[in-house]
């Protein structure tokens, strides 16, 4: 491997402060080899560490079993508690620890009412030691463990949910196991500052000895060199903890530690019936209101619709994920409003990062609450991913993650799969090939789906029936055919992929005039009217006796068709696809001229803000909305 070469100027910065830090160390420890009277025979020395050890002990339990449930309300809460929690948390890294001995002698010293409860006990003790210790170090647990908390995708979150672990199993399984590292690195730096505390210690409890305070009554009362010996100790100490706190095993030792996947015997999911869905949504995510209902007809629908639509706070309150009171969910009979995300046997896909890091893909198949690992191996097979079952998602292509996901939301058998743009972070060839393998399961094992989207030609594939919504509400509903015939709006045929949308005029012939060009059209609207209208690329023919002459601008190749931008010369631009084979050995060259005419049957018409013109054009999806190479 090639090193990076560091820019030296700034390497030189970073190595003088390395130095600075270094250079103390190496001589106190050159002067600790040649001294005579370290102070190792002290006493009260080992008294003085063992009190140490056992406080800072004791005060780093007591921040992790209190501080780690704070970091993780920390960081899943927002508003002013949190801020000023938030604040508490970090005030004693900036308050000097002599400070905070006084603060805390308000709060136990023997005259307050909490320290007359204690009998004055609570100073003066190692109860008094720990106090002081636990109020100084909790920060830097707490925040590691917060950075930690709020560093974890929260879609883990909502899969976990979707897979039927309720808050406290979510908190152990996902959320403490991929910040373990952080949270243990977390509390060996608490129990170090701990067992360095001196500032809120001398205040609080002078006595019994920790090491901080017998070094310096020795310091005072012999002098430094009696002092080495407390030092090199806490100096072995913290060098010890500190490289247990970046310890981690080989790979190879961790990978022989996982535990295989077992032999388990593949069983096919009982088959069910498949039931539409119907829901009436009507919420408020930040500013963002969604109000959409819809009863399908079929179990595979398709949400179609621009970036931020609104698609996946749908998707998530059909879910469960936004609470029950968006509004009603069915599933064939079933109501589903009522019932806890943790038990709709819902199976929910997110865009990405569905996986949790830490796991093989047979134990994320297997991680849901309901999952059957019989139905978990056979879900594992049927998506191809024998062999595999042992990799963690770093090991996987992404493919293979969005095929775990899947494995592991079916492995539960839901009543339905819910799937948010699951394909969206893949290349091309491996779309297709997912998108194949998703309508072969829909077909061949009943599954029942809702697909978010903003690719109409995998929403075409993948569902029966198609909803478009923008800006939250509802923009046309109905089967992929009448959607894609008659689009309601110019707004929904942008979103199926038609390109040619132009503003005209309807003229006393009924024609369109749109840029100086007559377009004729099917459409009767009154003489006059604003008008949006589209033609599909397909329906504009080049013919020797064609109505219009253009100017060919652009031609693109695009593999199995070609793609023509034409130019009238009154400024009216539109795109034409032609067949390779219809274009022959001789294709239209870019500035030559060619006659066109564009087919009624392919334009549609608007009025501008109104509602639809009557007619609409037949097209097939699949060759207008996308232009695959
Ligand atoms: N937690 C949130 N707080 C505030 N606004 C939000 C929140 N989540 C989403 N929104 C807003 O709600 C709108 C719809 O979001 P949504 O994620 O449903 O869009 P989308 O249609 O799925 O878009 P995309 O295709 O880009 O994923 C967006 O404007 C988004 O900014």
């Amino acid at each position: 491997m090639i090193g990076r070469r560091r820019s030296g100027p700034i390497a030189m910065l970073g190595a003088l402060l390395a130095l600075y830090l270094a250079i103390p160390l190496v001589a106190f420890l050159i002067r600790l080899a040649g001294s005579d009277n370290r102070g190792f025979t002290e006493s009260g020395l080992l008294d003085a560490a063992r009190t140490s050890a056992i406080s800072a002990t004791i005060s780093a339990t007591i921040v992790t079993v209190l501080g780690v449930p704070l970091a993780h309300w920390m960081a899943h809460s927002h508003g002013t508690l949190r801020r000023v929690v938030n604040v508490l948390v970090q005030l004693p890294l900036a308050l000097p620890p002599v400070m905070s001995g006084i603060v805390l002698v308000y709060l136990v010293g023997p005259y307050t009412w909490l320290g007359e409860r204690f009998d004055g006990h609570l100073t003066e003790s190692v109860a008094g030691v720990v106090i002081a210790q636990t109020f100084v170090a909790s920060p830097f647990l707490i925040i590691a463990a917060r950075s930690a908390f709020e560093a974890i995708d929260p879609q883990l979150e909502d899969v976990a949910a979707t897979l039927g672990h309720r808050p406290l199993s979510r908190f152990i399984r996902v959320d403490l196991r991929i910040a373990a590292p952080a949270i243990r690195a977390g509390l060996l730096l608490t129990w170090l500052r701990a067992l360095g505390e001196y500032g809120a210690t001398v205040l609080l409890s002078y006595h019994p000895y920790t090491l901080p305070v017998f070094t310096y009554v020795q310091f005072s009362s012999t002098g430094i060199p009696t002092t080495q010996a407390p030092t090199a100790i806490a100096l072995g100490v913290a060098a010890i903890v500190l490289l247990l706190a970046g310890f981690r095993l080989p790979r190879t030792v961790r990978e022989r530690l996982r535990r295989s996947a077992p032999e388990v015997v593949a069983t096919r999911p009982s088959a069910a019936q498949a039931h539409p869905v119907a829901f009436d949504i009507d919420t408020h995510v930040g500013g963002f209101h969604l109000q959409v209902a819809h009863s399908a007809k079929s179990p595979r629908i398709a949400v179609l619709g621009a970036s931020g639509a609104g698609k996946s706070i749908l998707l998530r309150s059909l879910a469960g994920l936004l609470g029950s009171g968006v509004g009603s969910v069915r599933l064939g009979d079933v109501e589903l409003s009522g019932t806890a995300v943790e038990d709709r046997q819902l199976g929910y896909v997110p865009q990405q990062h569905g996986l949790f890091p830490d796991r093989t893909a047979w134990e994320q198949a297997t991680f849901g609450i309901h999952a059957d690992p019989g139905v978990a191996a056979w879900w594992l097979q049927r998506l191809q991913l024998d062999g595999l079952q042992d990799r963690l998602p770093q090991q996987l292509s992404g493919g293979q993650r969005q095929r775990v996901v899947i494995a592991a939301a079916l492995a539960g058998v839901p009543r339905l799969l819910l799937l948010d743009e699951p394909f969206s972070a893949l290349d091309y060839p491996v779309r297709q090939e997912l998108t194949a393998l998703v309508r072969r399961l829909q077909q061949q094992d009943s599954l029942a789906t809702v697909l978010v989207t903003h690719d109409p030609v995998e929403a075409a594939m993948l569902a029966d029936e198609l909803l478009v919504i923008a800006d939250g509400r509802l923009a046309q509903a109905g089967t992929v055919r009448e959607v894609f015939d008659a689009p309601a709006s110019p707004a929904v045929a942008r979103l199926i992929g038609l390109t040619n949308v132009r503003d005209g005029l309807i003229a006393d012939d009924g024609c369109v005039l749109s840029d100086g060009v007559r377009i004729r059209t099917d459409a009767s609207l009154p003489d006059g009217s604003a008008v949006t209208w589209c033609v599909r690329p397909e329906f504009v023919r080049a013919s020797a006796k064609g109505e219009h002459e253009v100017t060919v601008t652009d031609v693109a190749d695009l593999g199995s068709r070609l793609l023509l931008d034409l130019e009238w010369s009154s400024g009216l631009n539109l795109q034409a696809h032609q067949a390779i084979s219809s274009a022959g050995p001789s294709w239209p060259e870019v500035g030559s001229t060619l006659r066109v005419d564009l087919d009624p049957a392919g334009i549609s018409v608007w009025p501008s803000g109104g509602t639809p013109a009557e007619d609409r054009p037949v097209a097939d999806p699949f060759g207008v909305v996308h232009d695959p190479l």
